[in-house]
């Protein structure tokens, strides 16, 4: 729904990318050149393809993620986006009949390596979805769950990790007084919060967002951008998102893909209203998607 509405927005302006130019002034952003040739690389795809059986649904990506910044990926729905953020933490391994070839560095070191444990990957590389997915335990257990996980159970230093982990993912206020009640009382918007605390607990190094707001109301969204802006100082974060005016809002950098390519990665602001490429342009003026 979201992403008619906004078509329709930028339709009605026949430069469209003015029209984006309007809400990056609009909501405050000063006009910044960010280049990846500057940045210290987190994450790097190189060559990759990925096949789910058959069909192939990525092709040839190359891409350096940068750290301690916040990377969108955009574009139609179907072209790609949540089977490429899945493949930073291997999550596709999950899938039945998926084959990938090419190569994902971590901090220089690839992931699909044999030497490479799982575990200590998707403790490094934490993800949150679409929908909230708290466990049906108290807030704190929510929180301390990755903590456990690794054999930590002083009770000072759980509570030490709970509320600087609420804290981070600005929920401390509305929940410190009941901690031990169940997380699934919590508001949707509450819920995704909680989930954001529970996976930066581990503090991992990058954090992968699957449409993290698009289950949300208006508040509760602005709640999460607003999250993603402050968390981005500790974590490197790449987010999918369906909304372009949110990619606009919370990313530094952005990546379009179509059909299973990566068409055009640059800083968002120069994507959103300069691009370089036709199909791009296409896109963020909802010629098509
Ligand atoms: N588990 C799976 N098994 C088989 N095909 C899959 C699987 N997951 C995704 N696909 C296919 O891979 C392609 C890319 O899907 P993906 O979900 O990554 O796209 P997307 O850009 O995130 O889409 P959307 O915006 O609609 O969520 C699609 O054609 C989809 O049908």
């Amino acid at each position: 729904m979201n992403h008619v509405v906004e078509n329709t927005a930028m339709n009605a302006n026949t430069n469209a990318g003015s029209a984006v130019t309007m809400d990056l002034e609009a909501m405050g952003r000063e006009s910044r050149s960010l280049s990846l040739s500057n940045e210290d690389i987190c994450l790097e795809a190189k060559g990759l393809n990925l096949f789910y059986g058959q069909k192939q649904a990525l092709f040839d990506i190359n891409m350096l993620v940068p750290r301690k910044r916040v990377t969108a990926f955009i574009g139609p729905s179907g072209c790609g986006k949540s089977t490429l953020l899945r493949t930073f933490n291997r999550m596709n391994d999950l899938v039945d009949g998926c084959r990938i070839d090419g190569k994902i560095l971590l901090d220089g070191n690839d992931i699909f390596d044999r030497g490479m444990d799982i575990t200590s990957l998707r403790r490094r590389v934490g993800m949150v979805f679409q929908k909230p997915n708290p466990f049906p335990k108290s807030i704190y257990e929510n929180v301390a769950y990755g903590l456990r996980l690794q054999g930590i159970n002083k009770k000072r230093v759980l509570d030490e990790v709970v509320e600087k982990s609420l804290k981070g993912a600005a929920l401390w206020d509305e929940v410190k007084d009941r901690l031990h009640d169940s997380a699934l009382g919590l508001s949707g918007g509450q819920q995704q919060r909680l989930v954001i605390a529970r996976a930066i607990a581990i503090e991992p190094e990058v954090l992968l967002l699957d449409e993290p707001a698009s289950a949300l109301d208006p508040i509760s969204t602005l709640k999460i951008e607003e999250l993603i802006h402050e968390l981005k100082d500790r974590f490197t974060i790449l987010i999918v998102t369906h909304n372009m005016q949110q990619a606009a809002r919370v990313s530094d950098y952005t990546a379009f893909m179509y059909l299973g390519k990566l068409i055009e990665h640059g800083d968002t602001d120069t994507l959103f209203t300069n691009p370089s490429n036709k199909q791009t342009e296409d896109y963020i003026t909802g010629r098509y998607g």
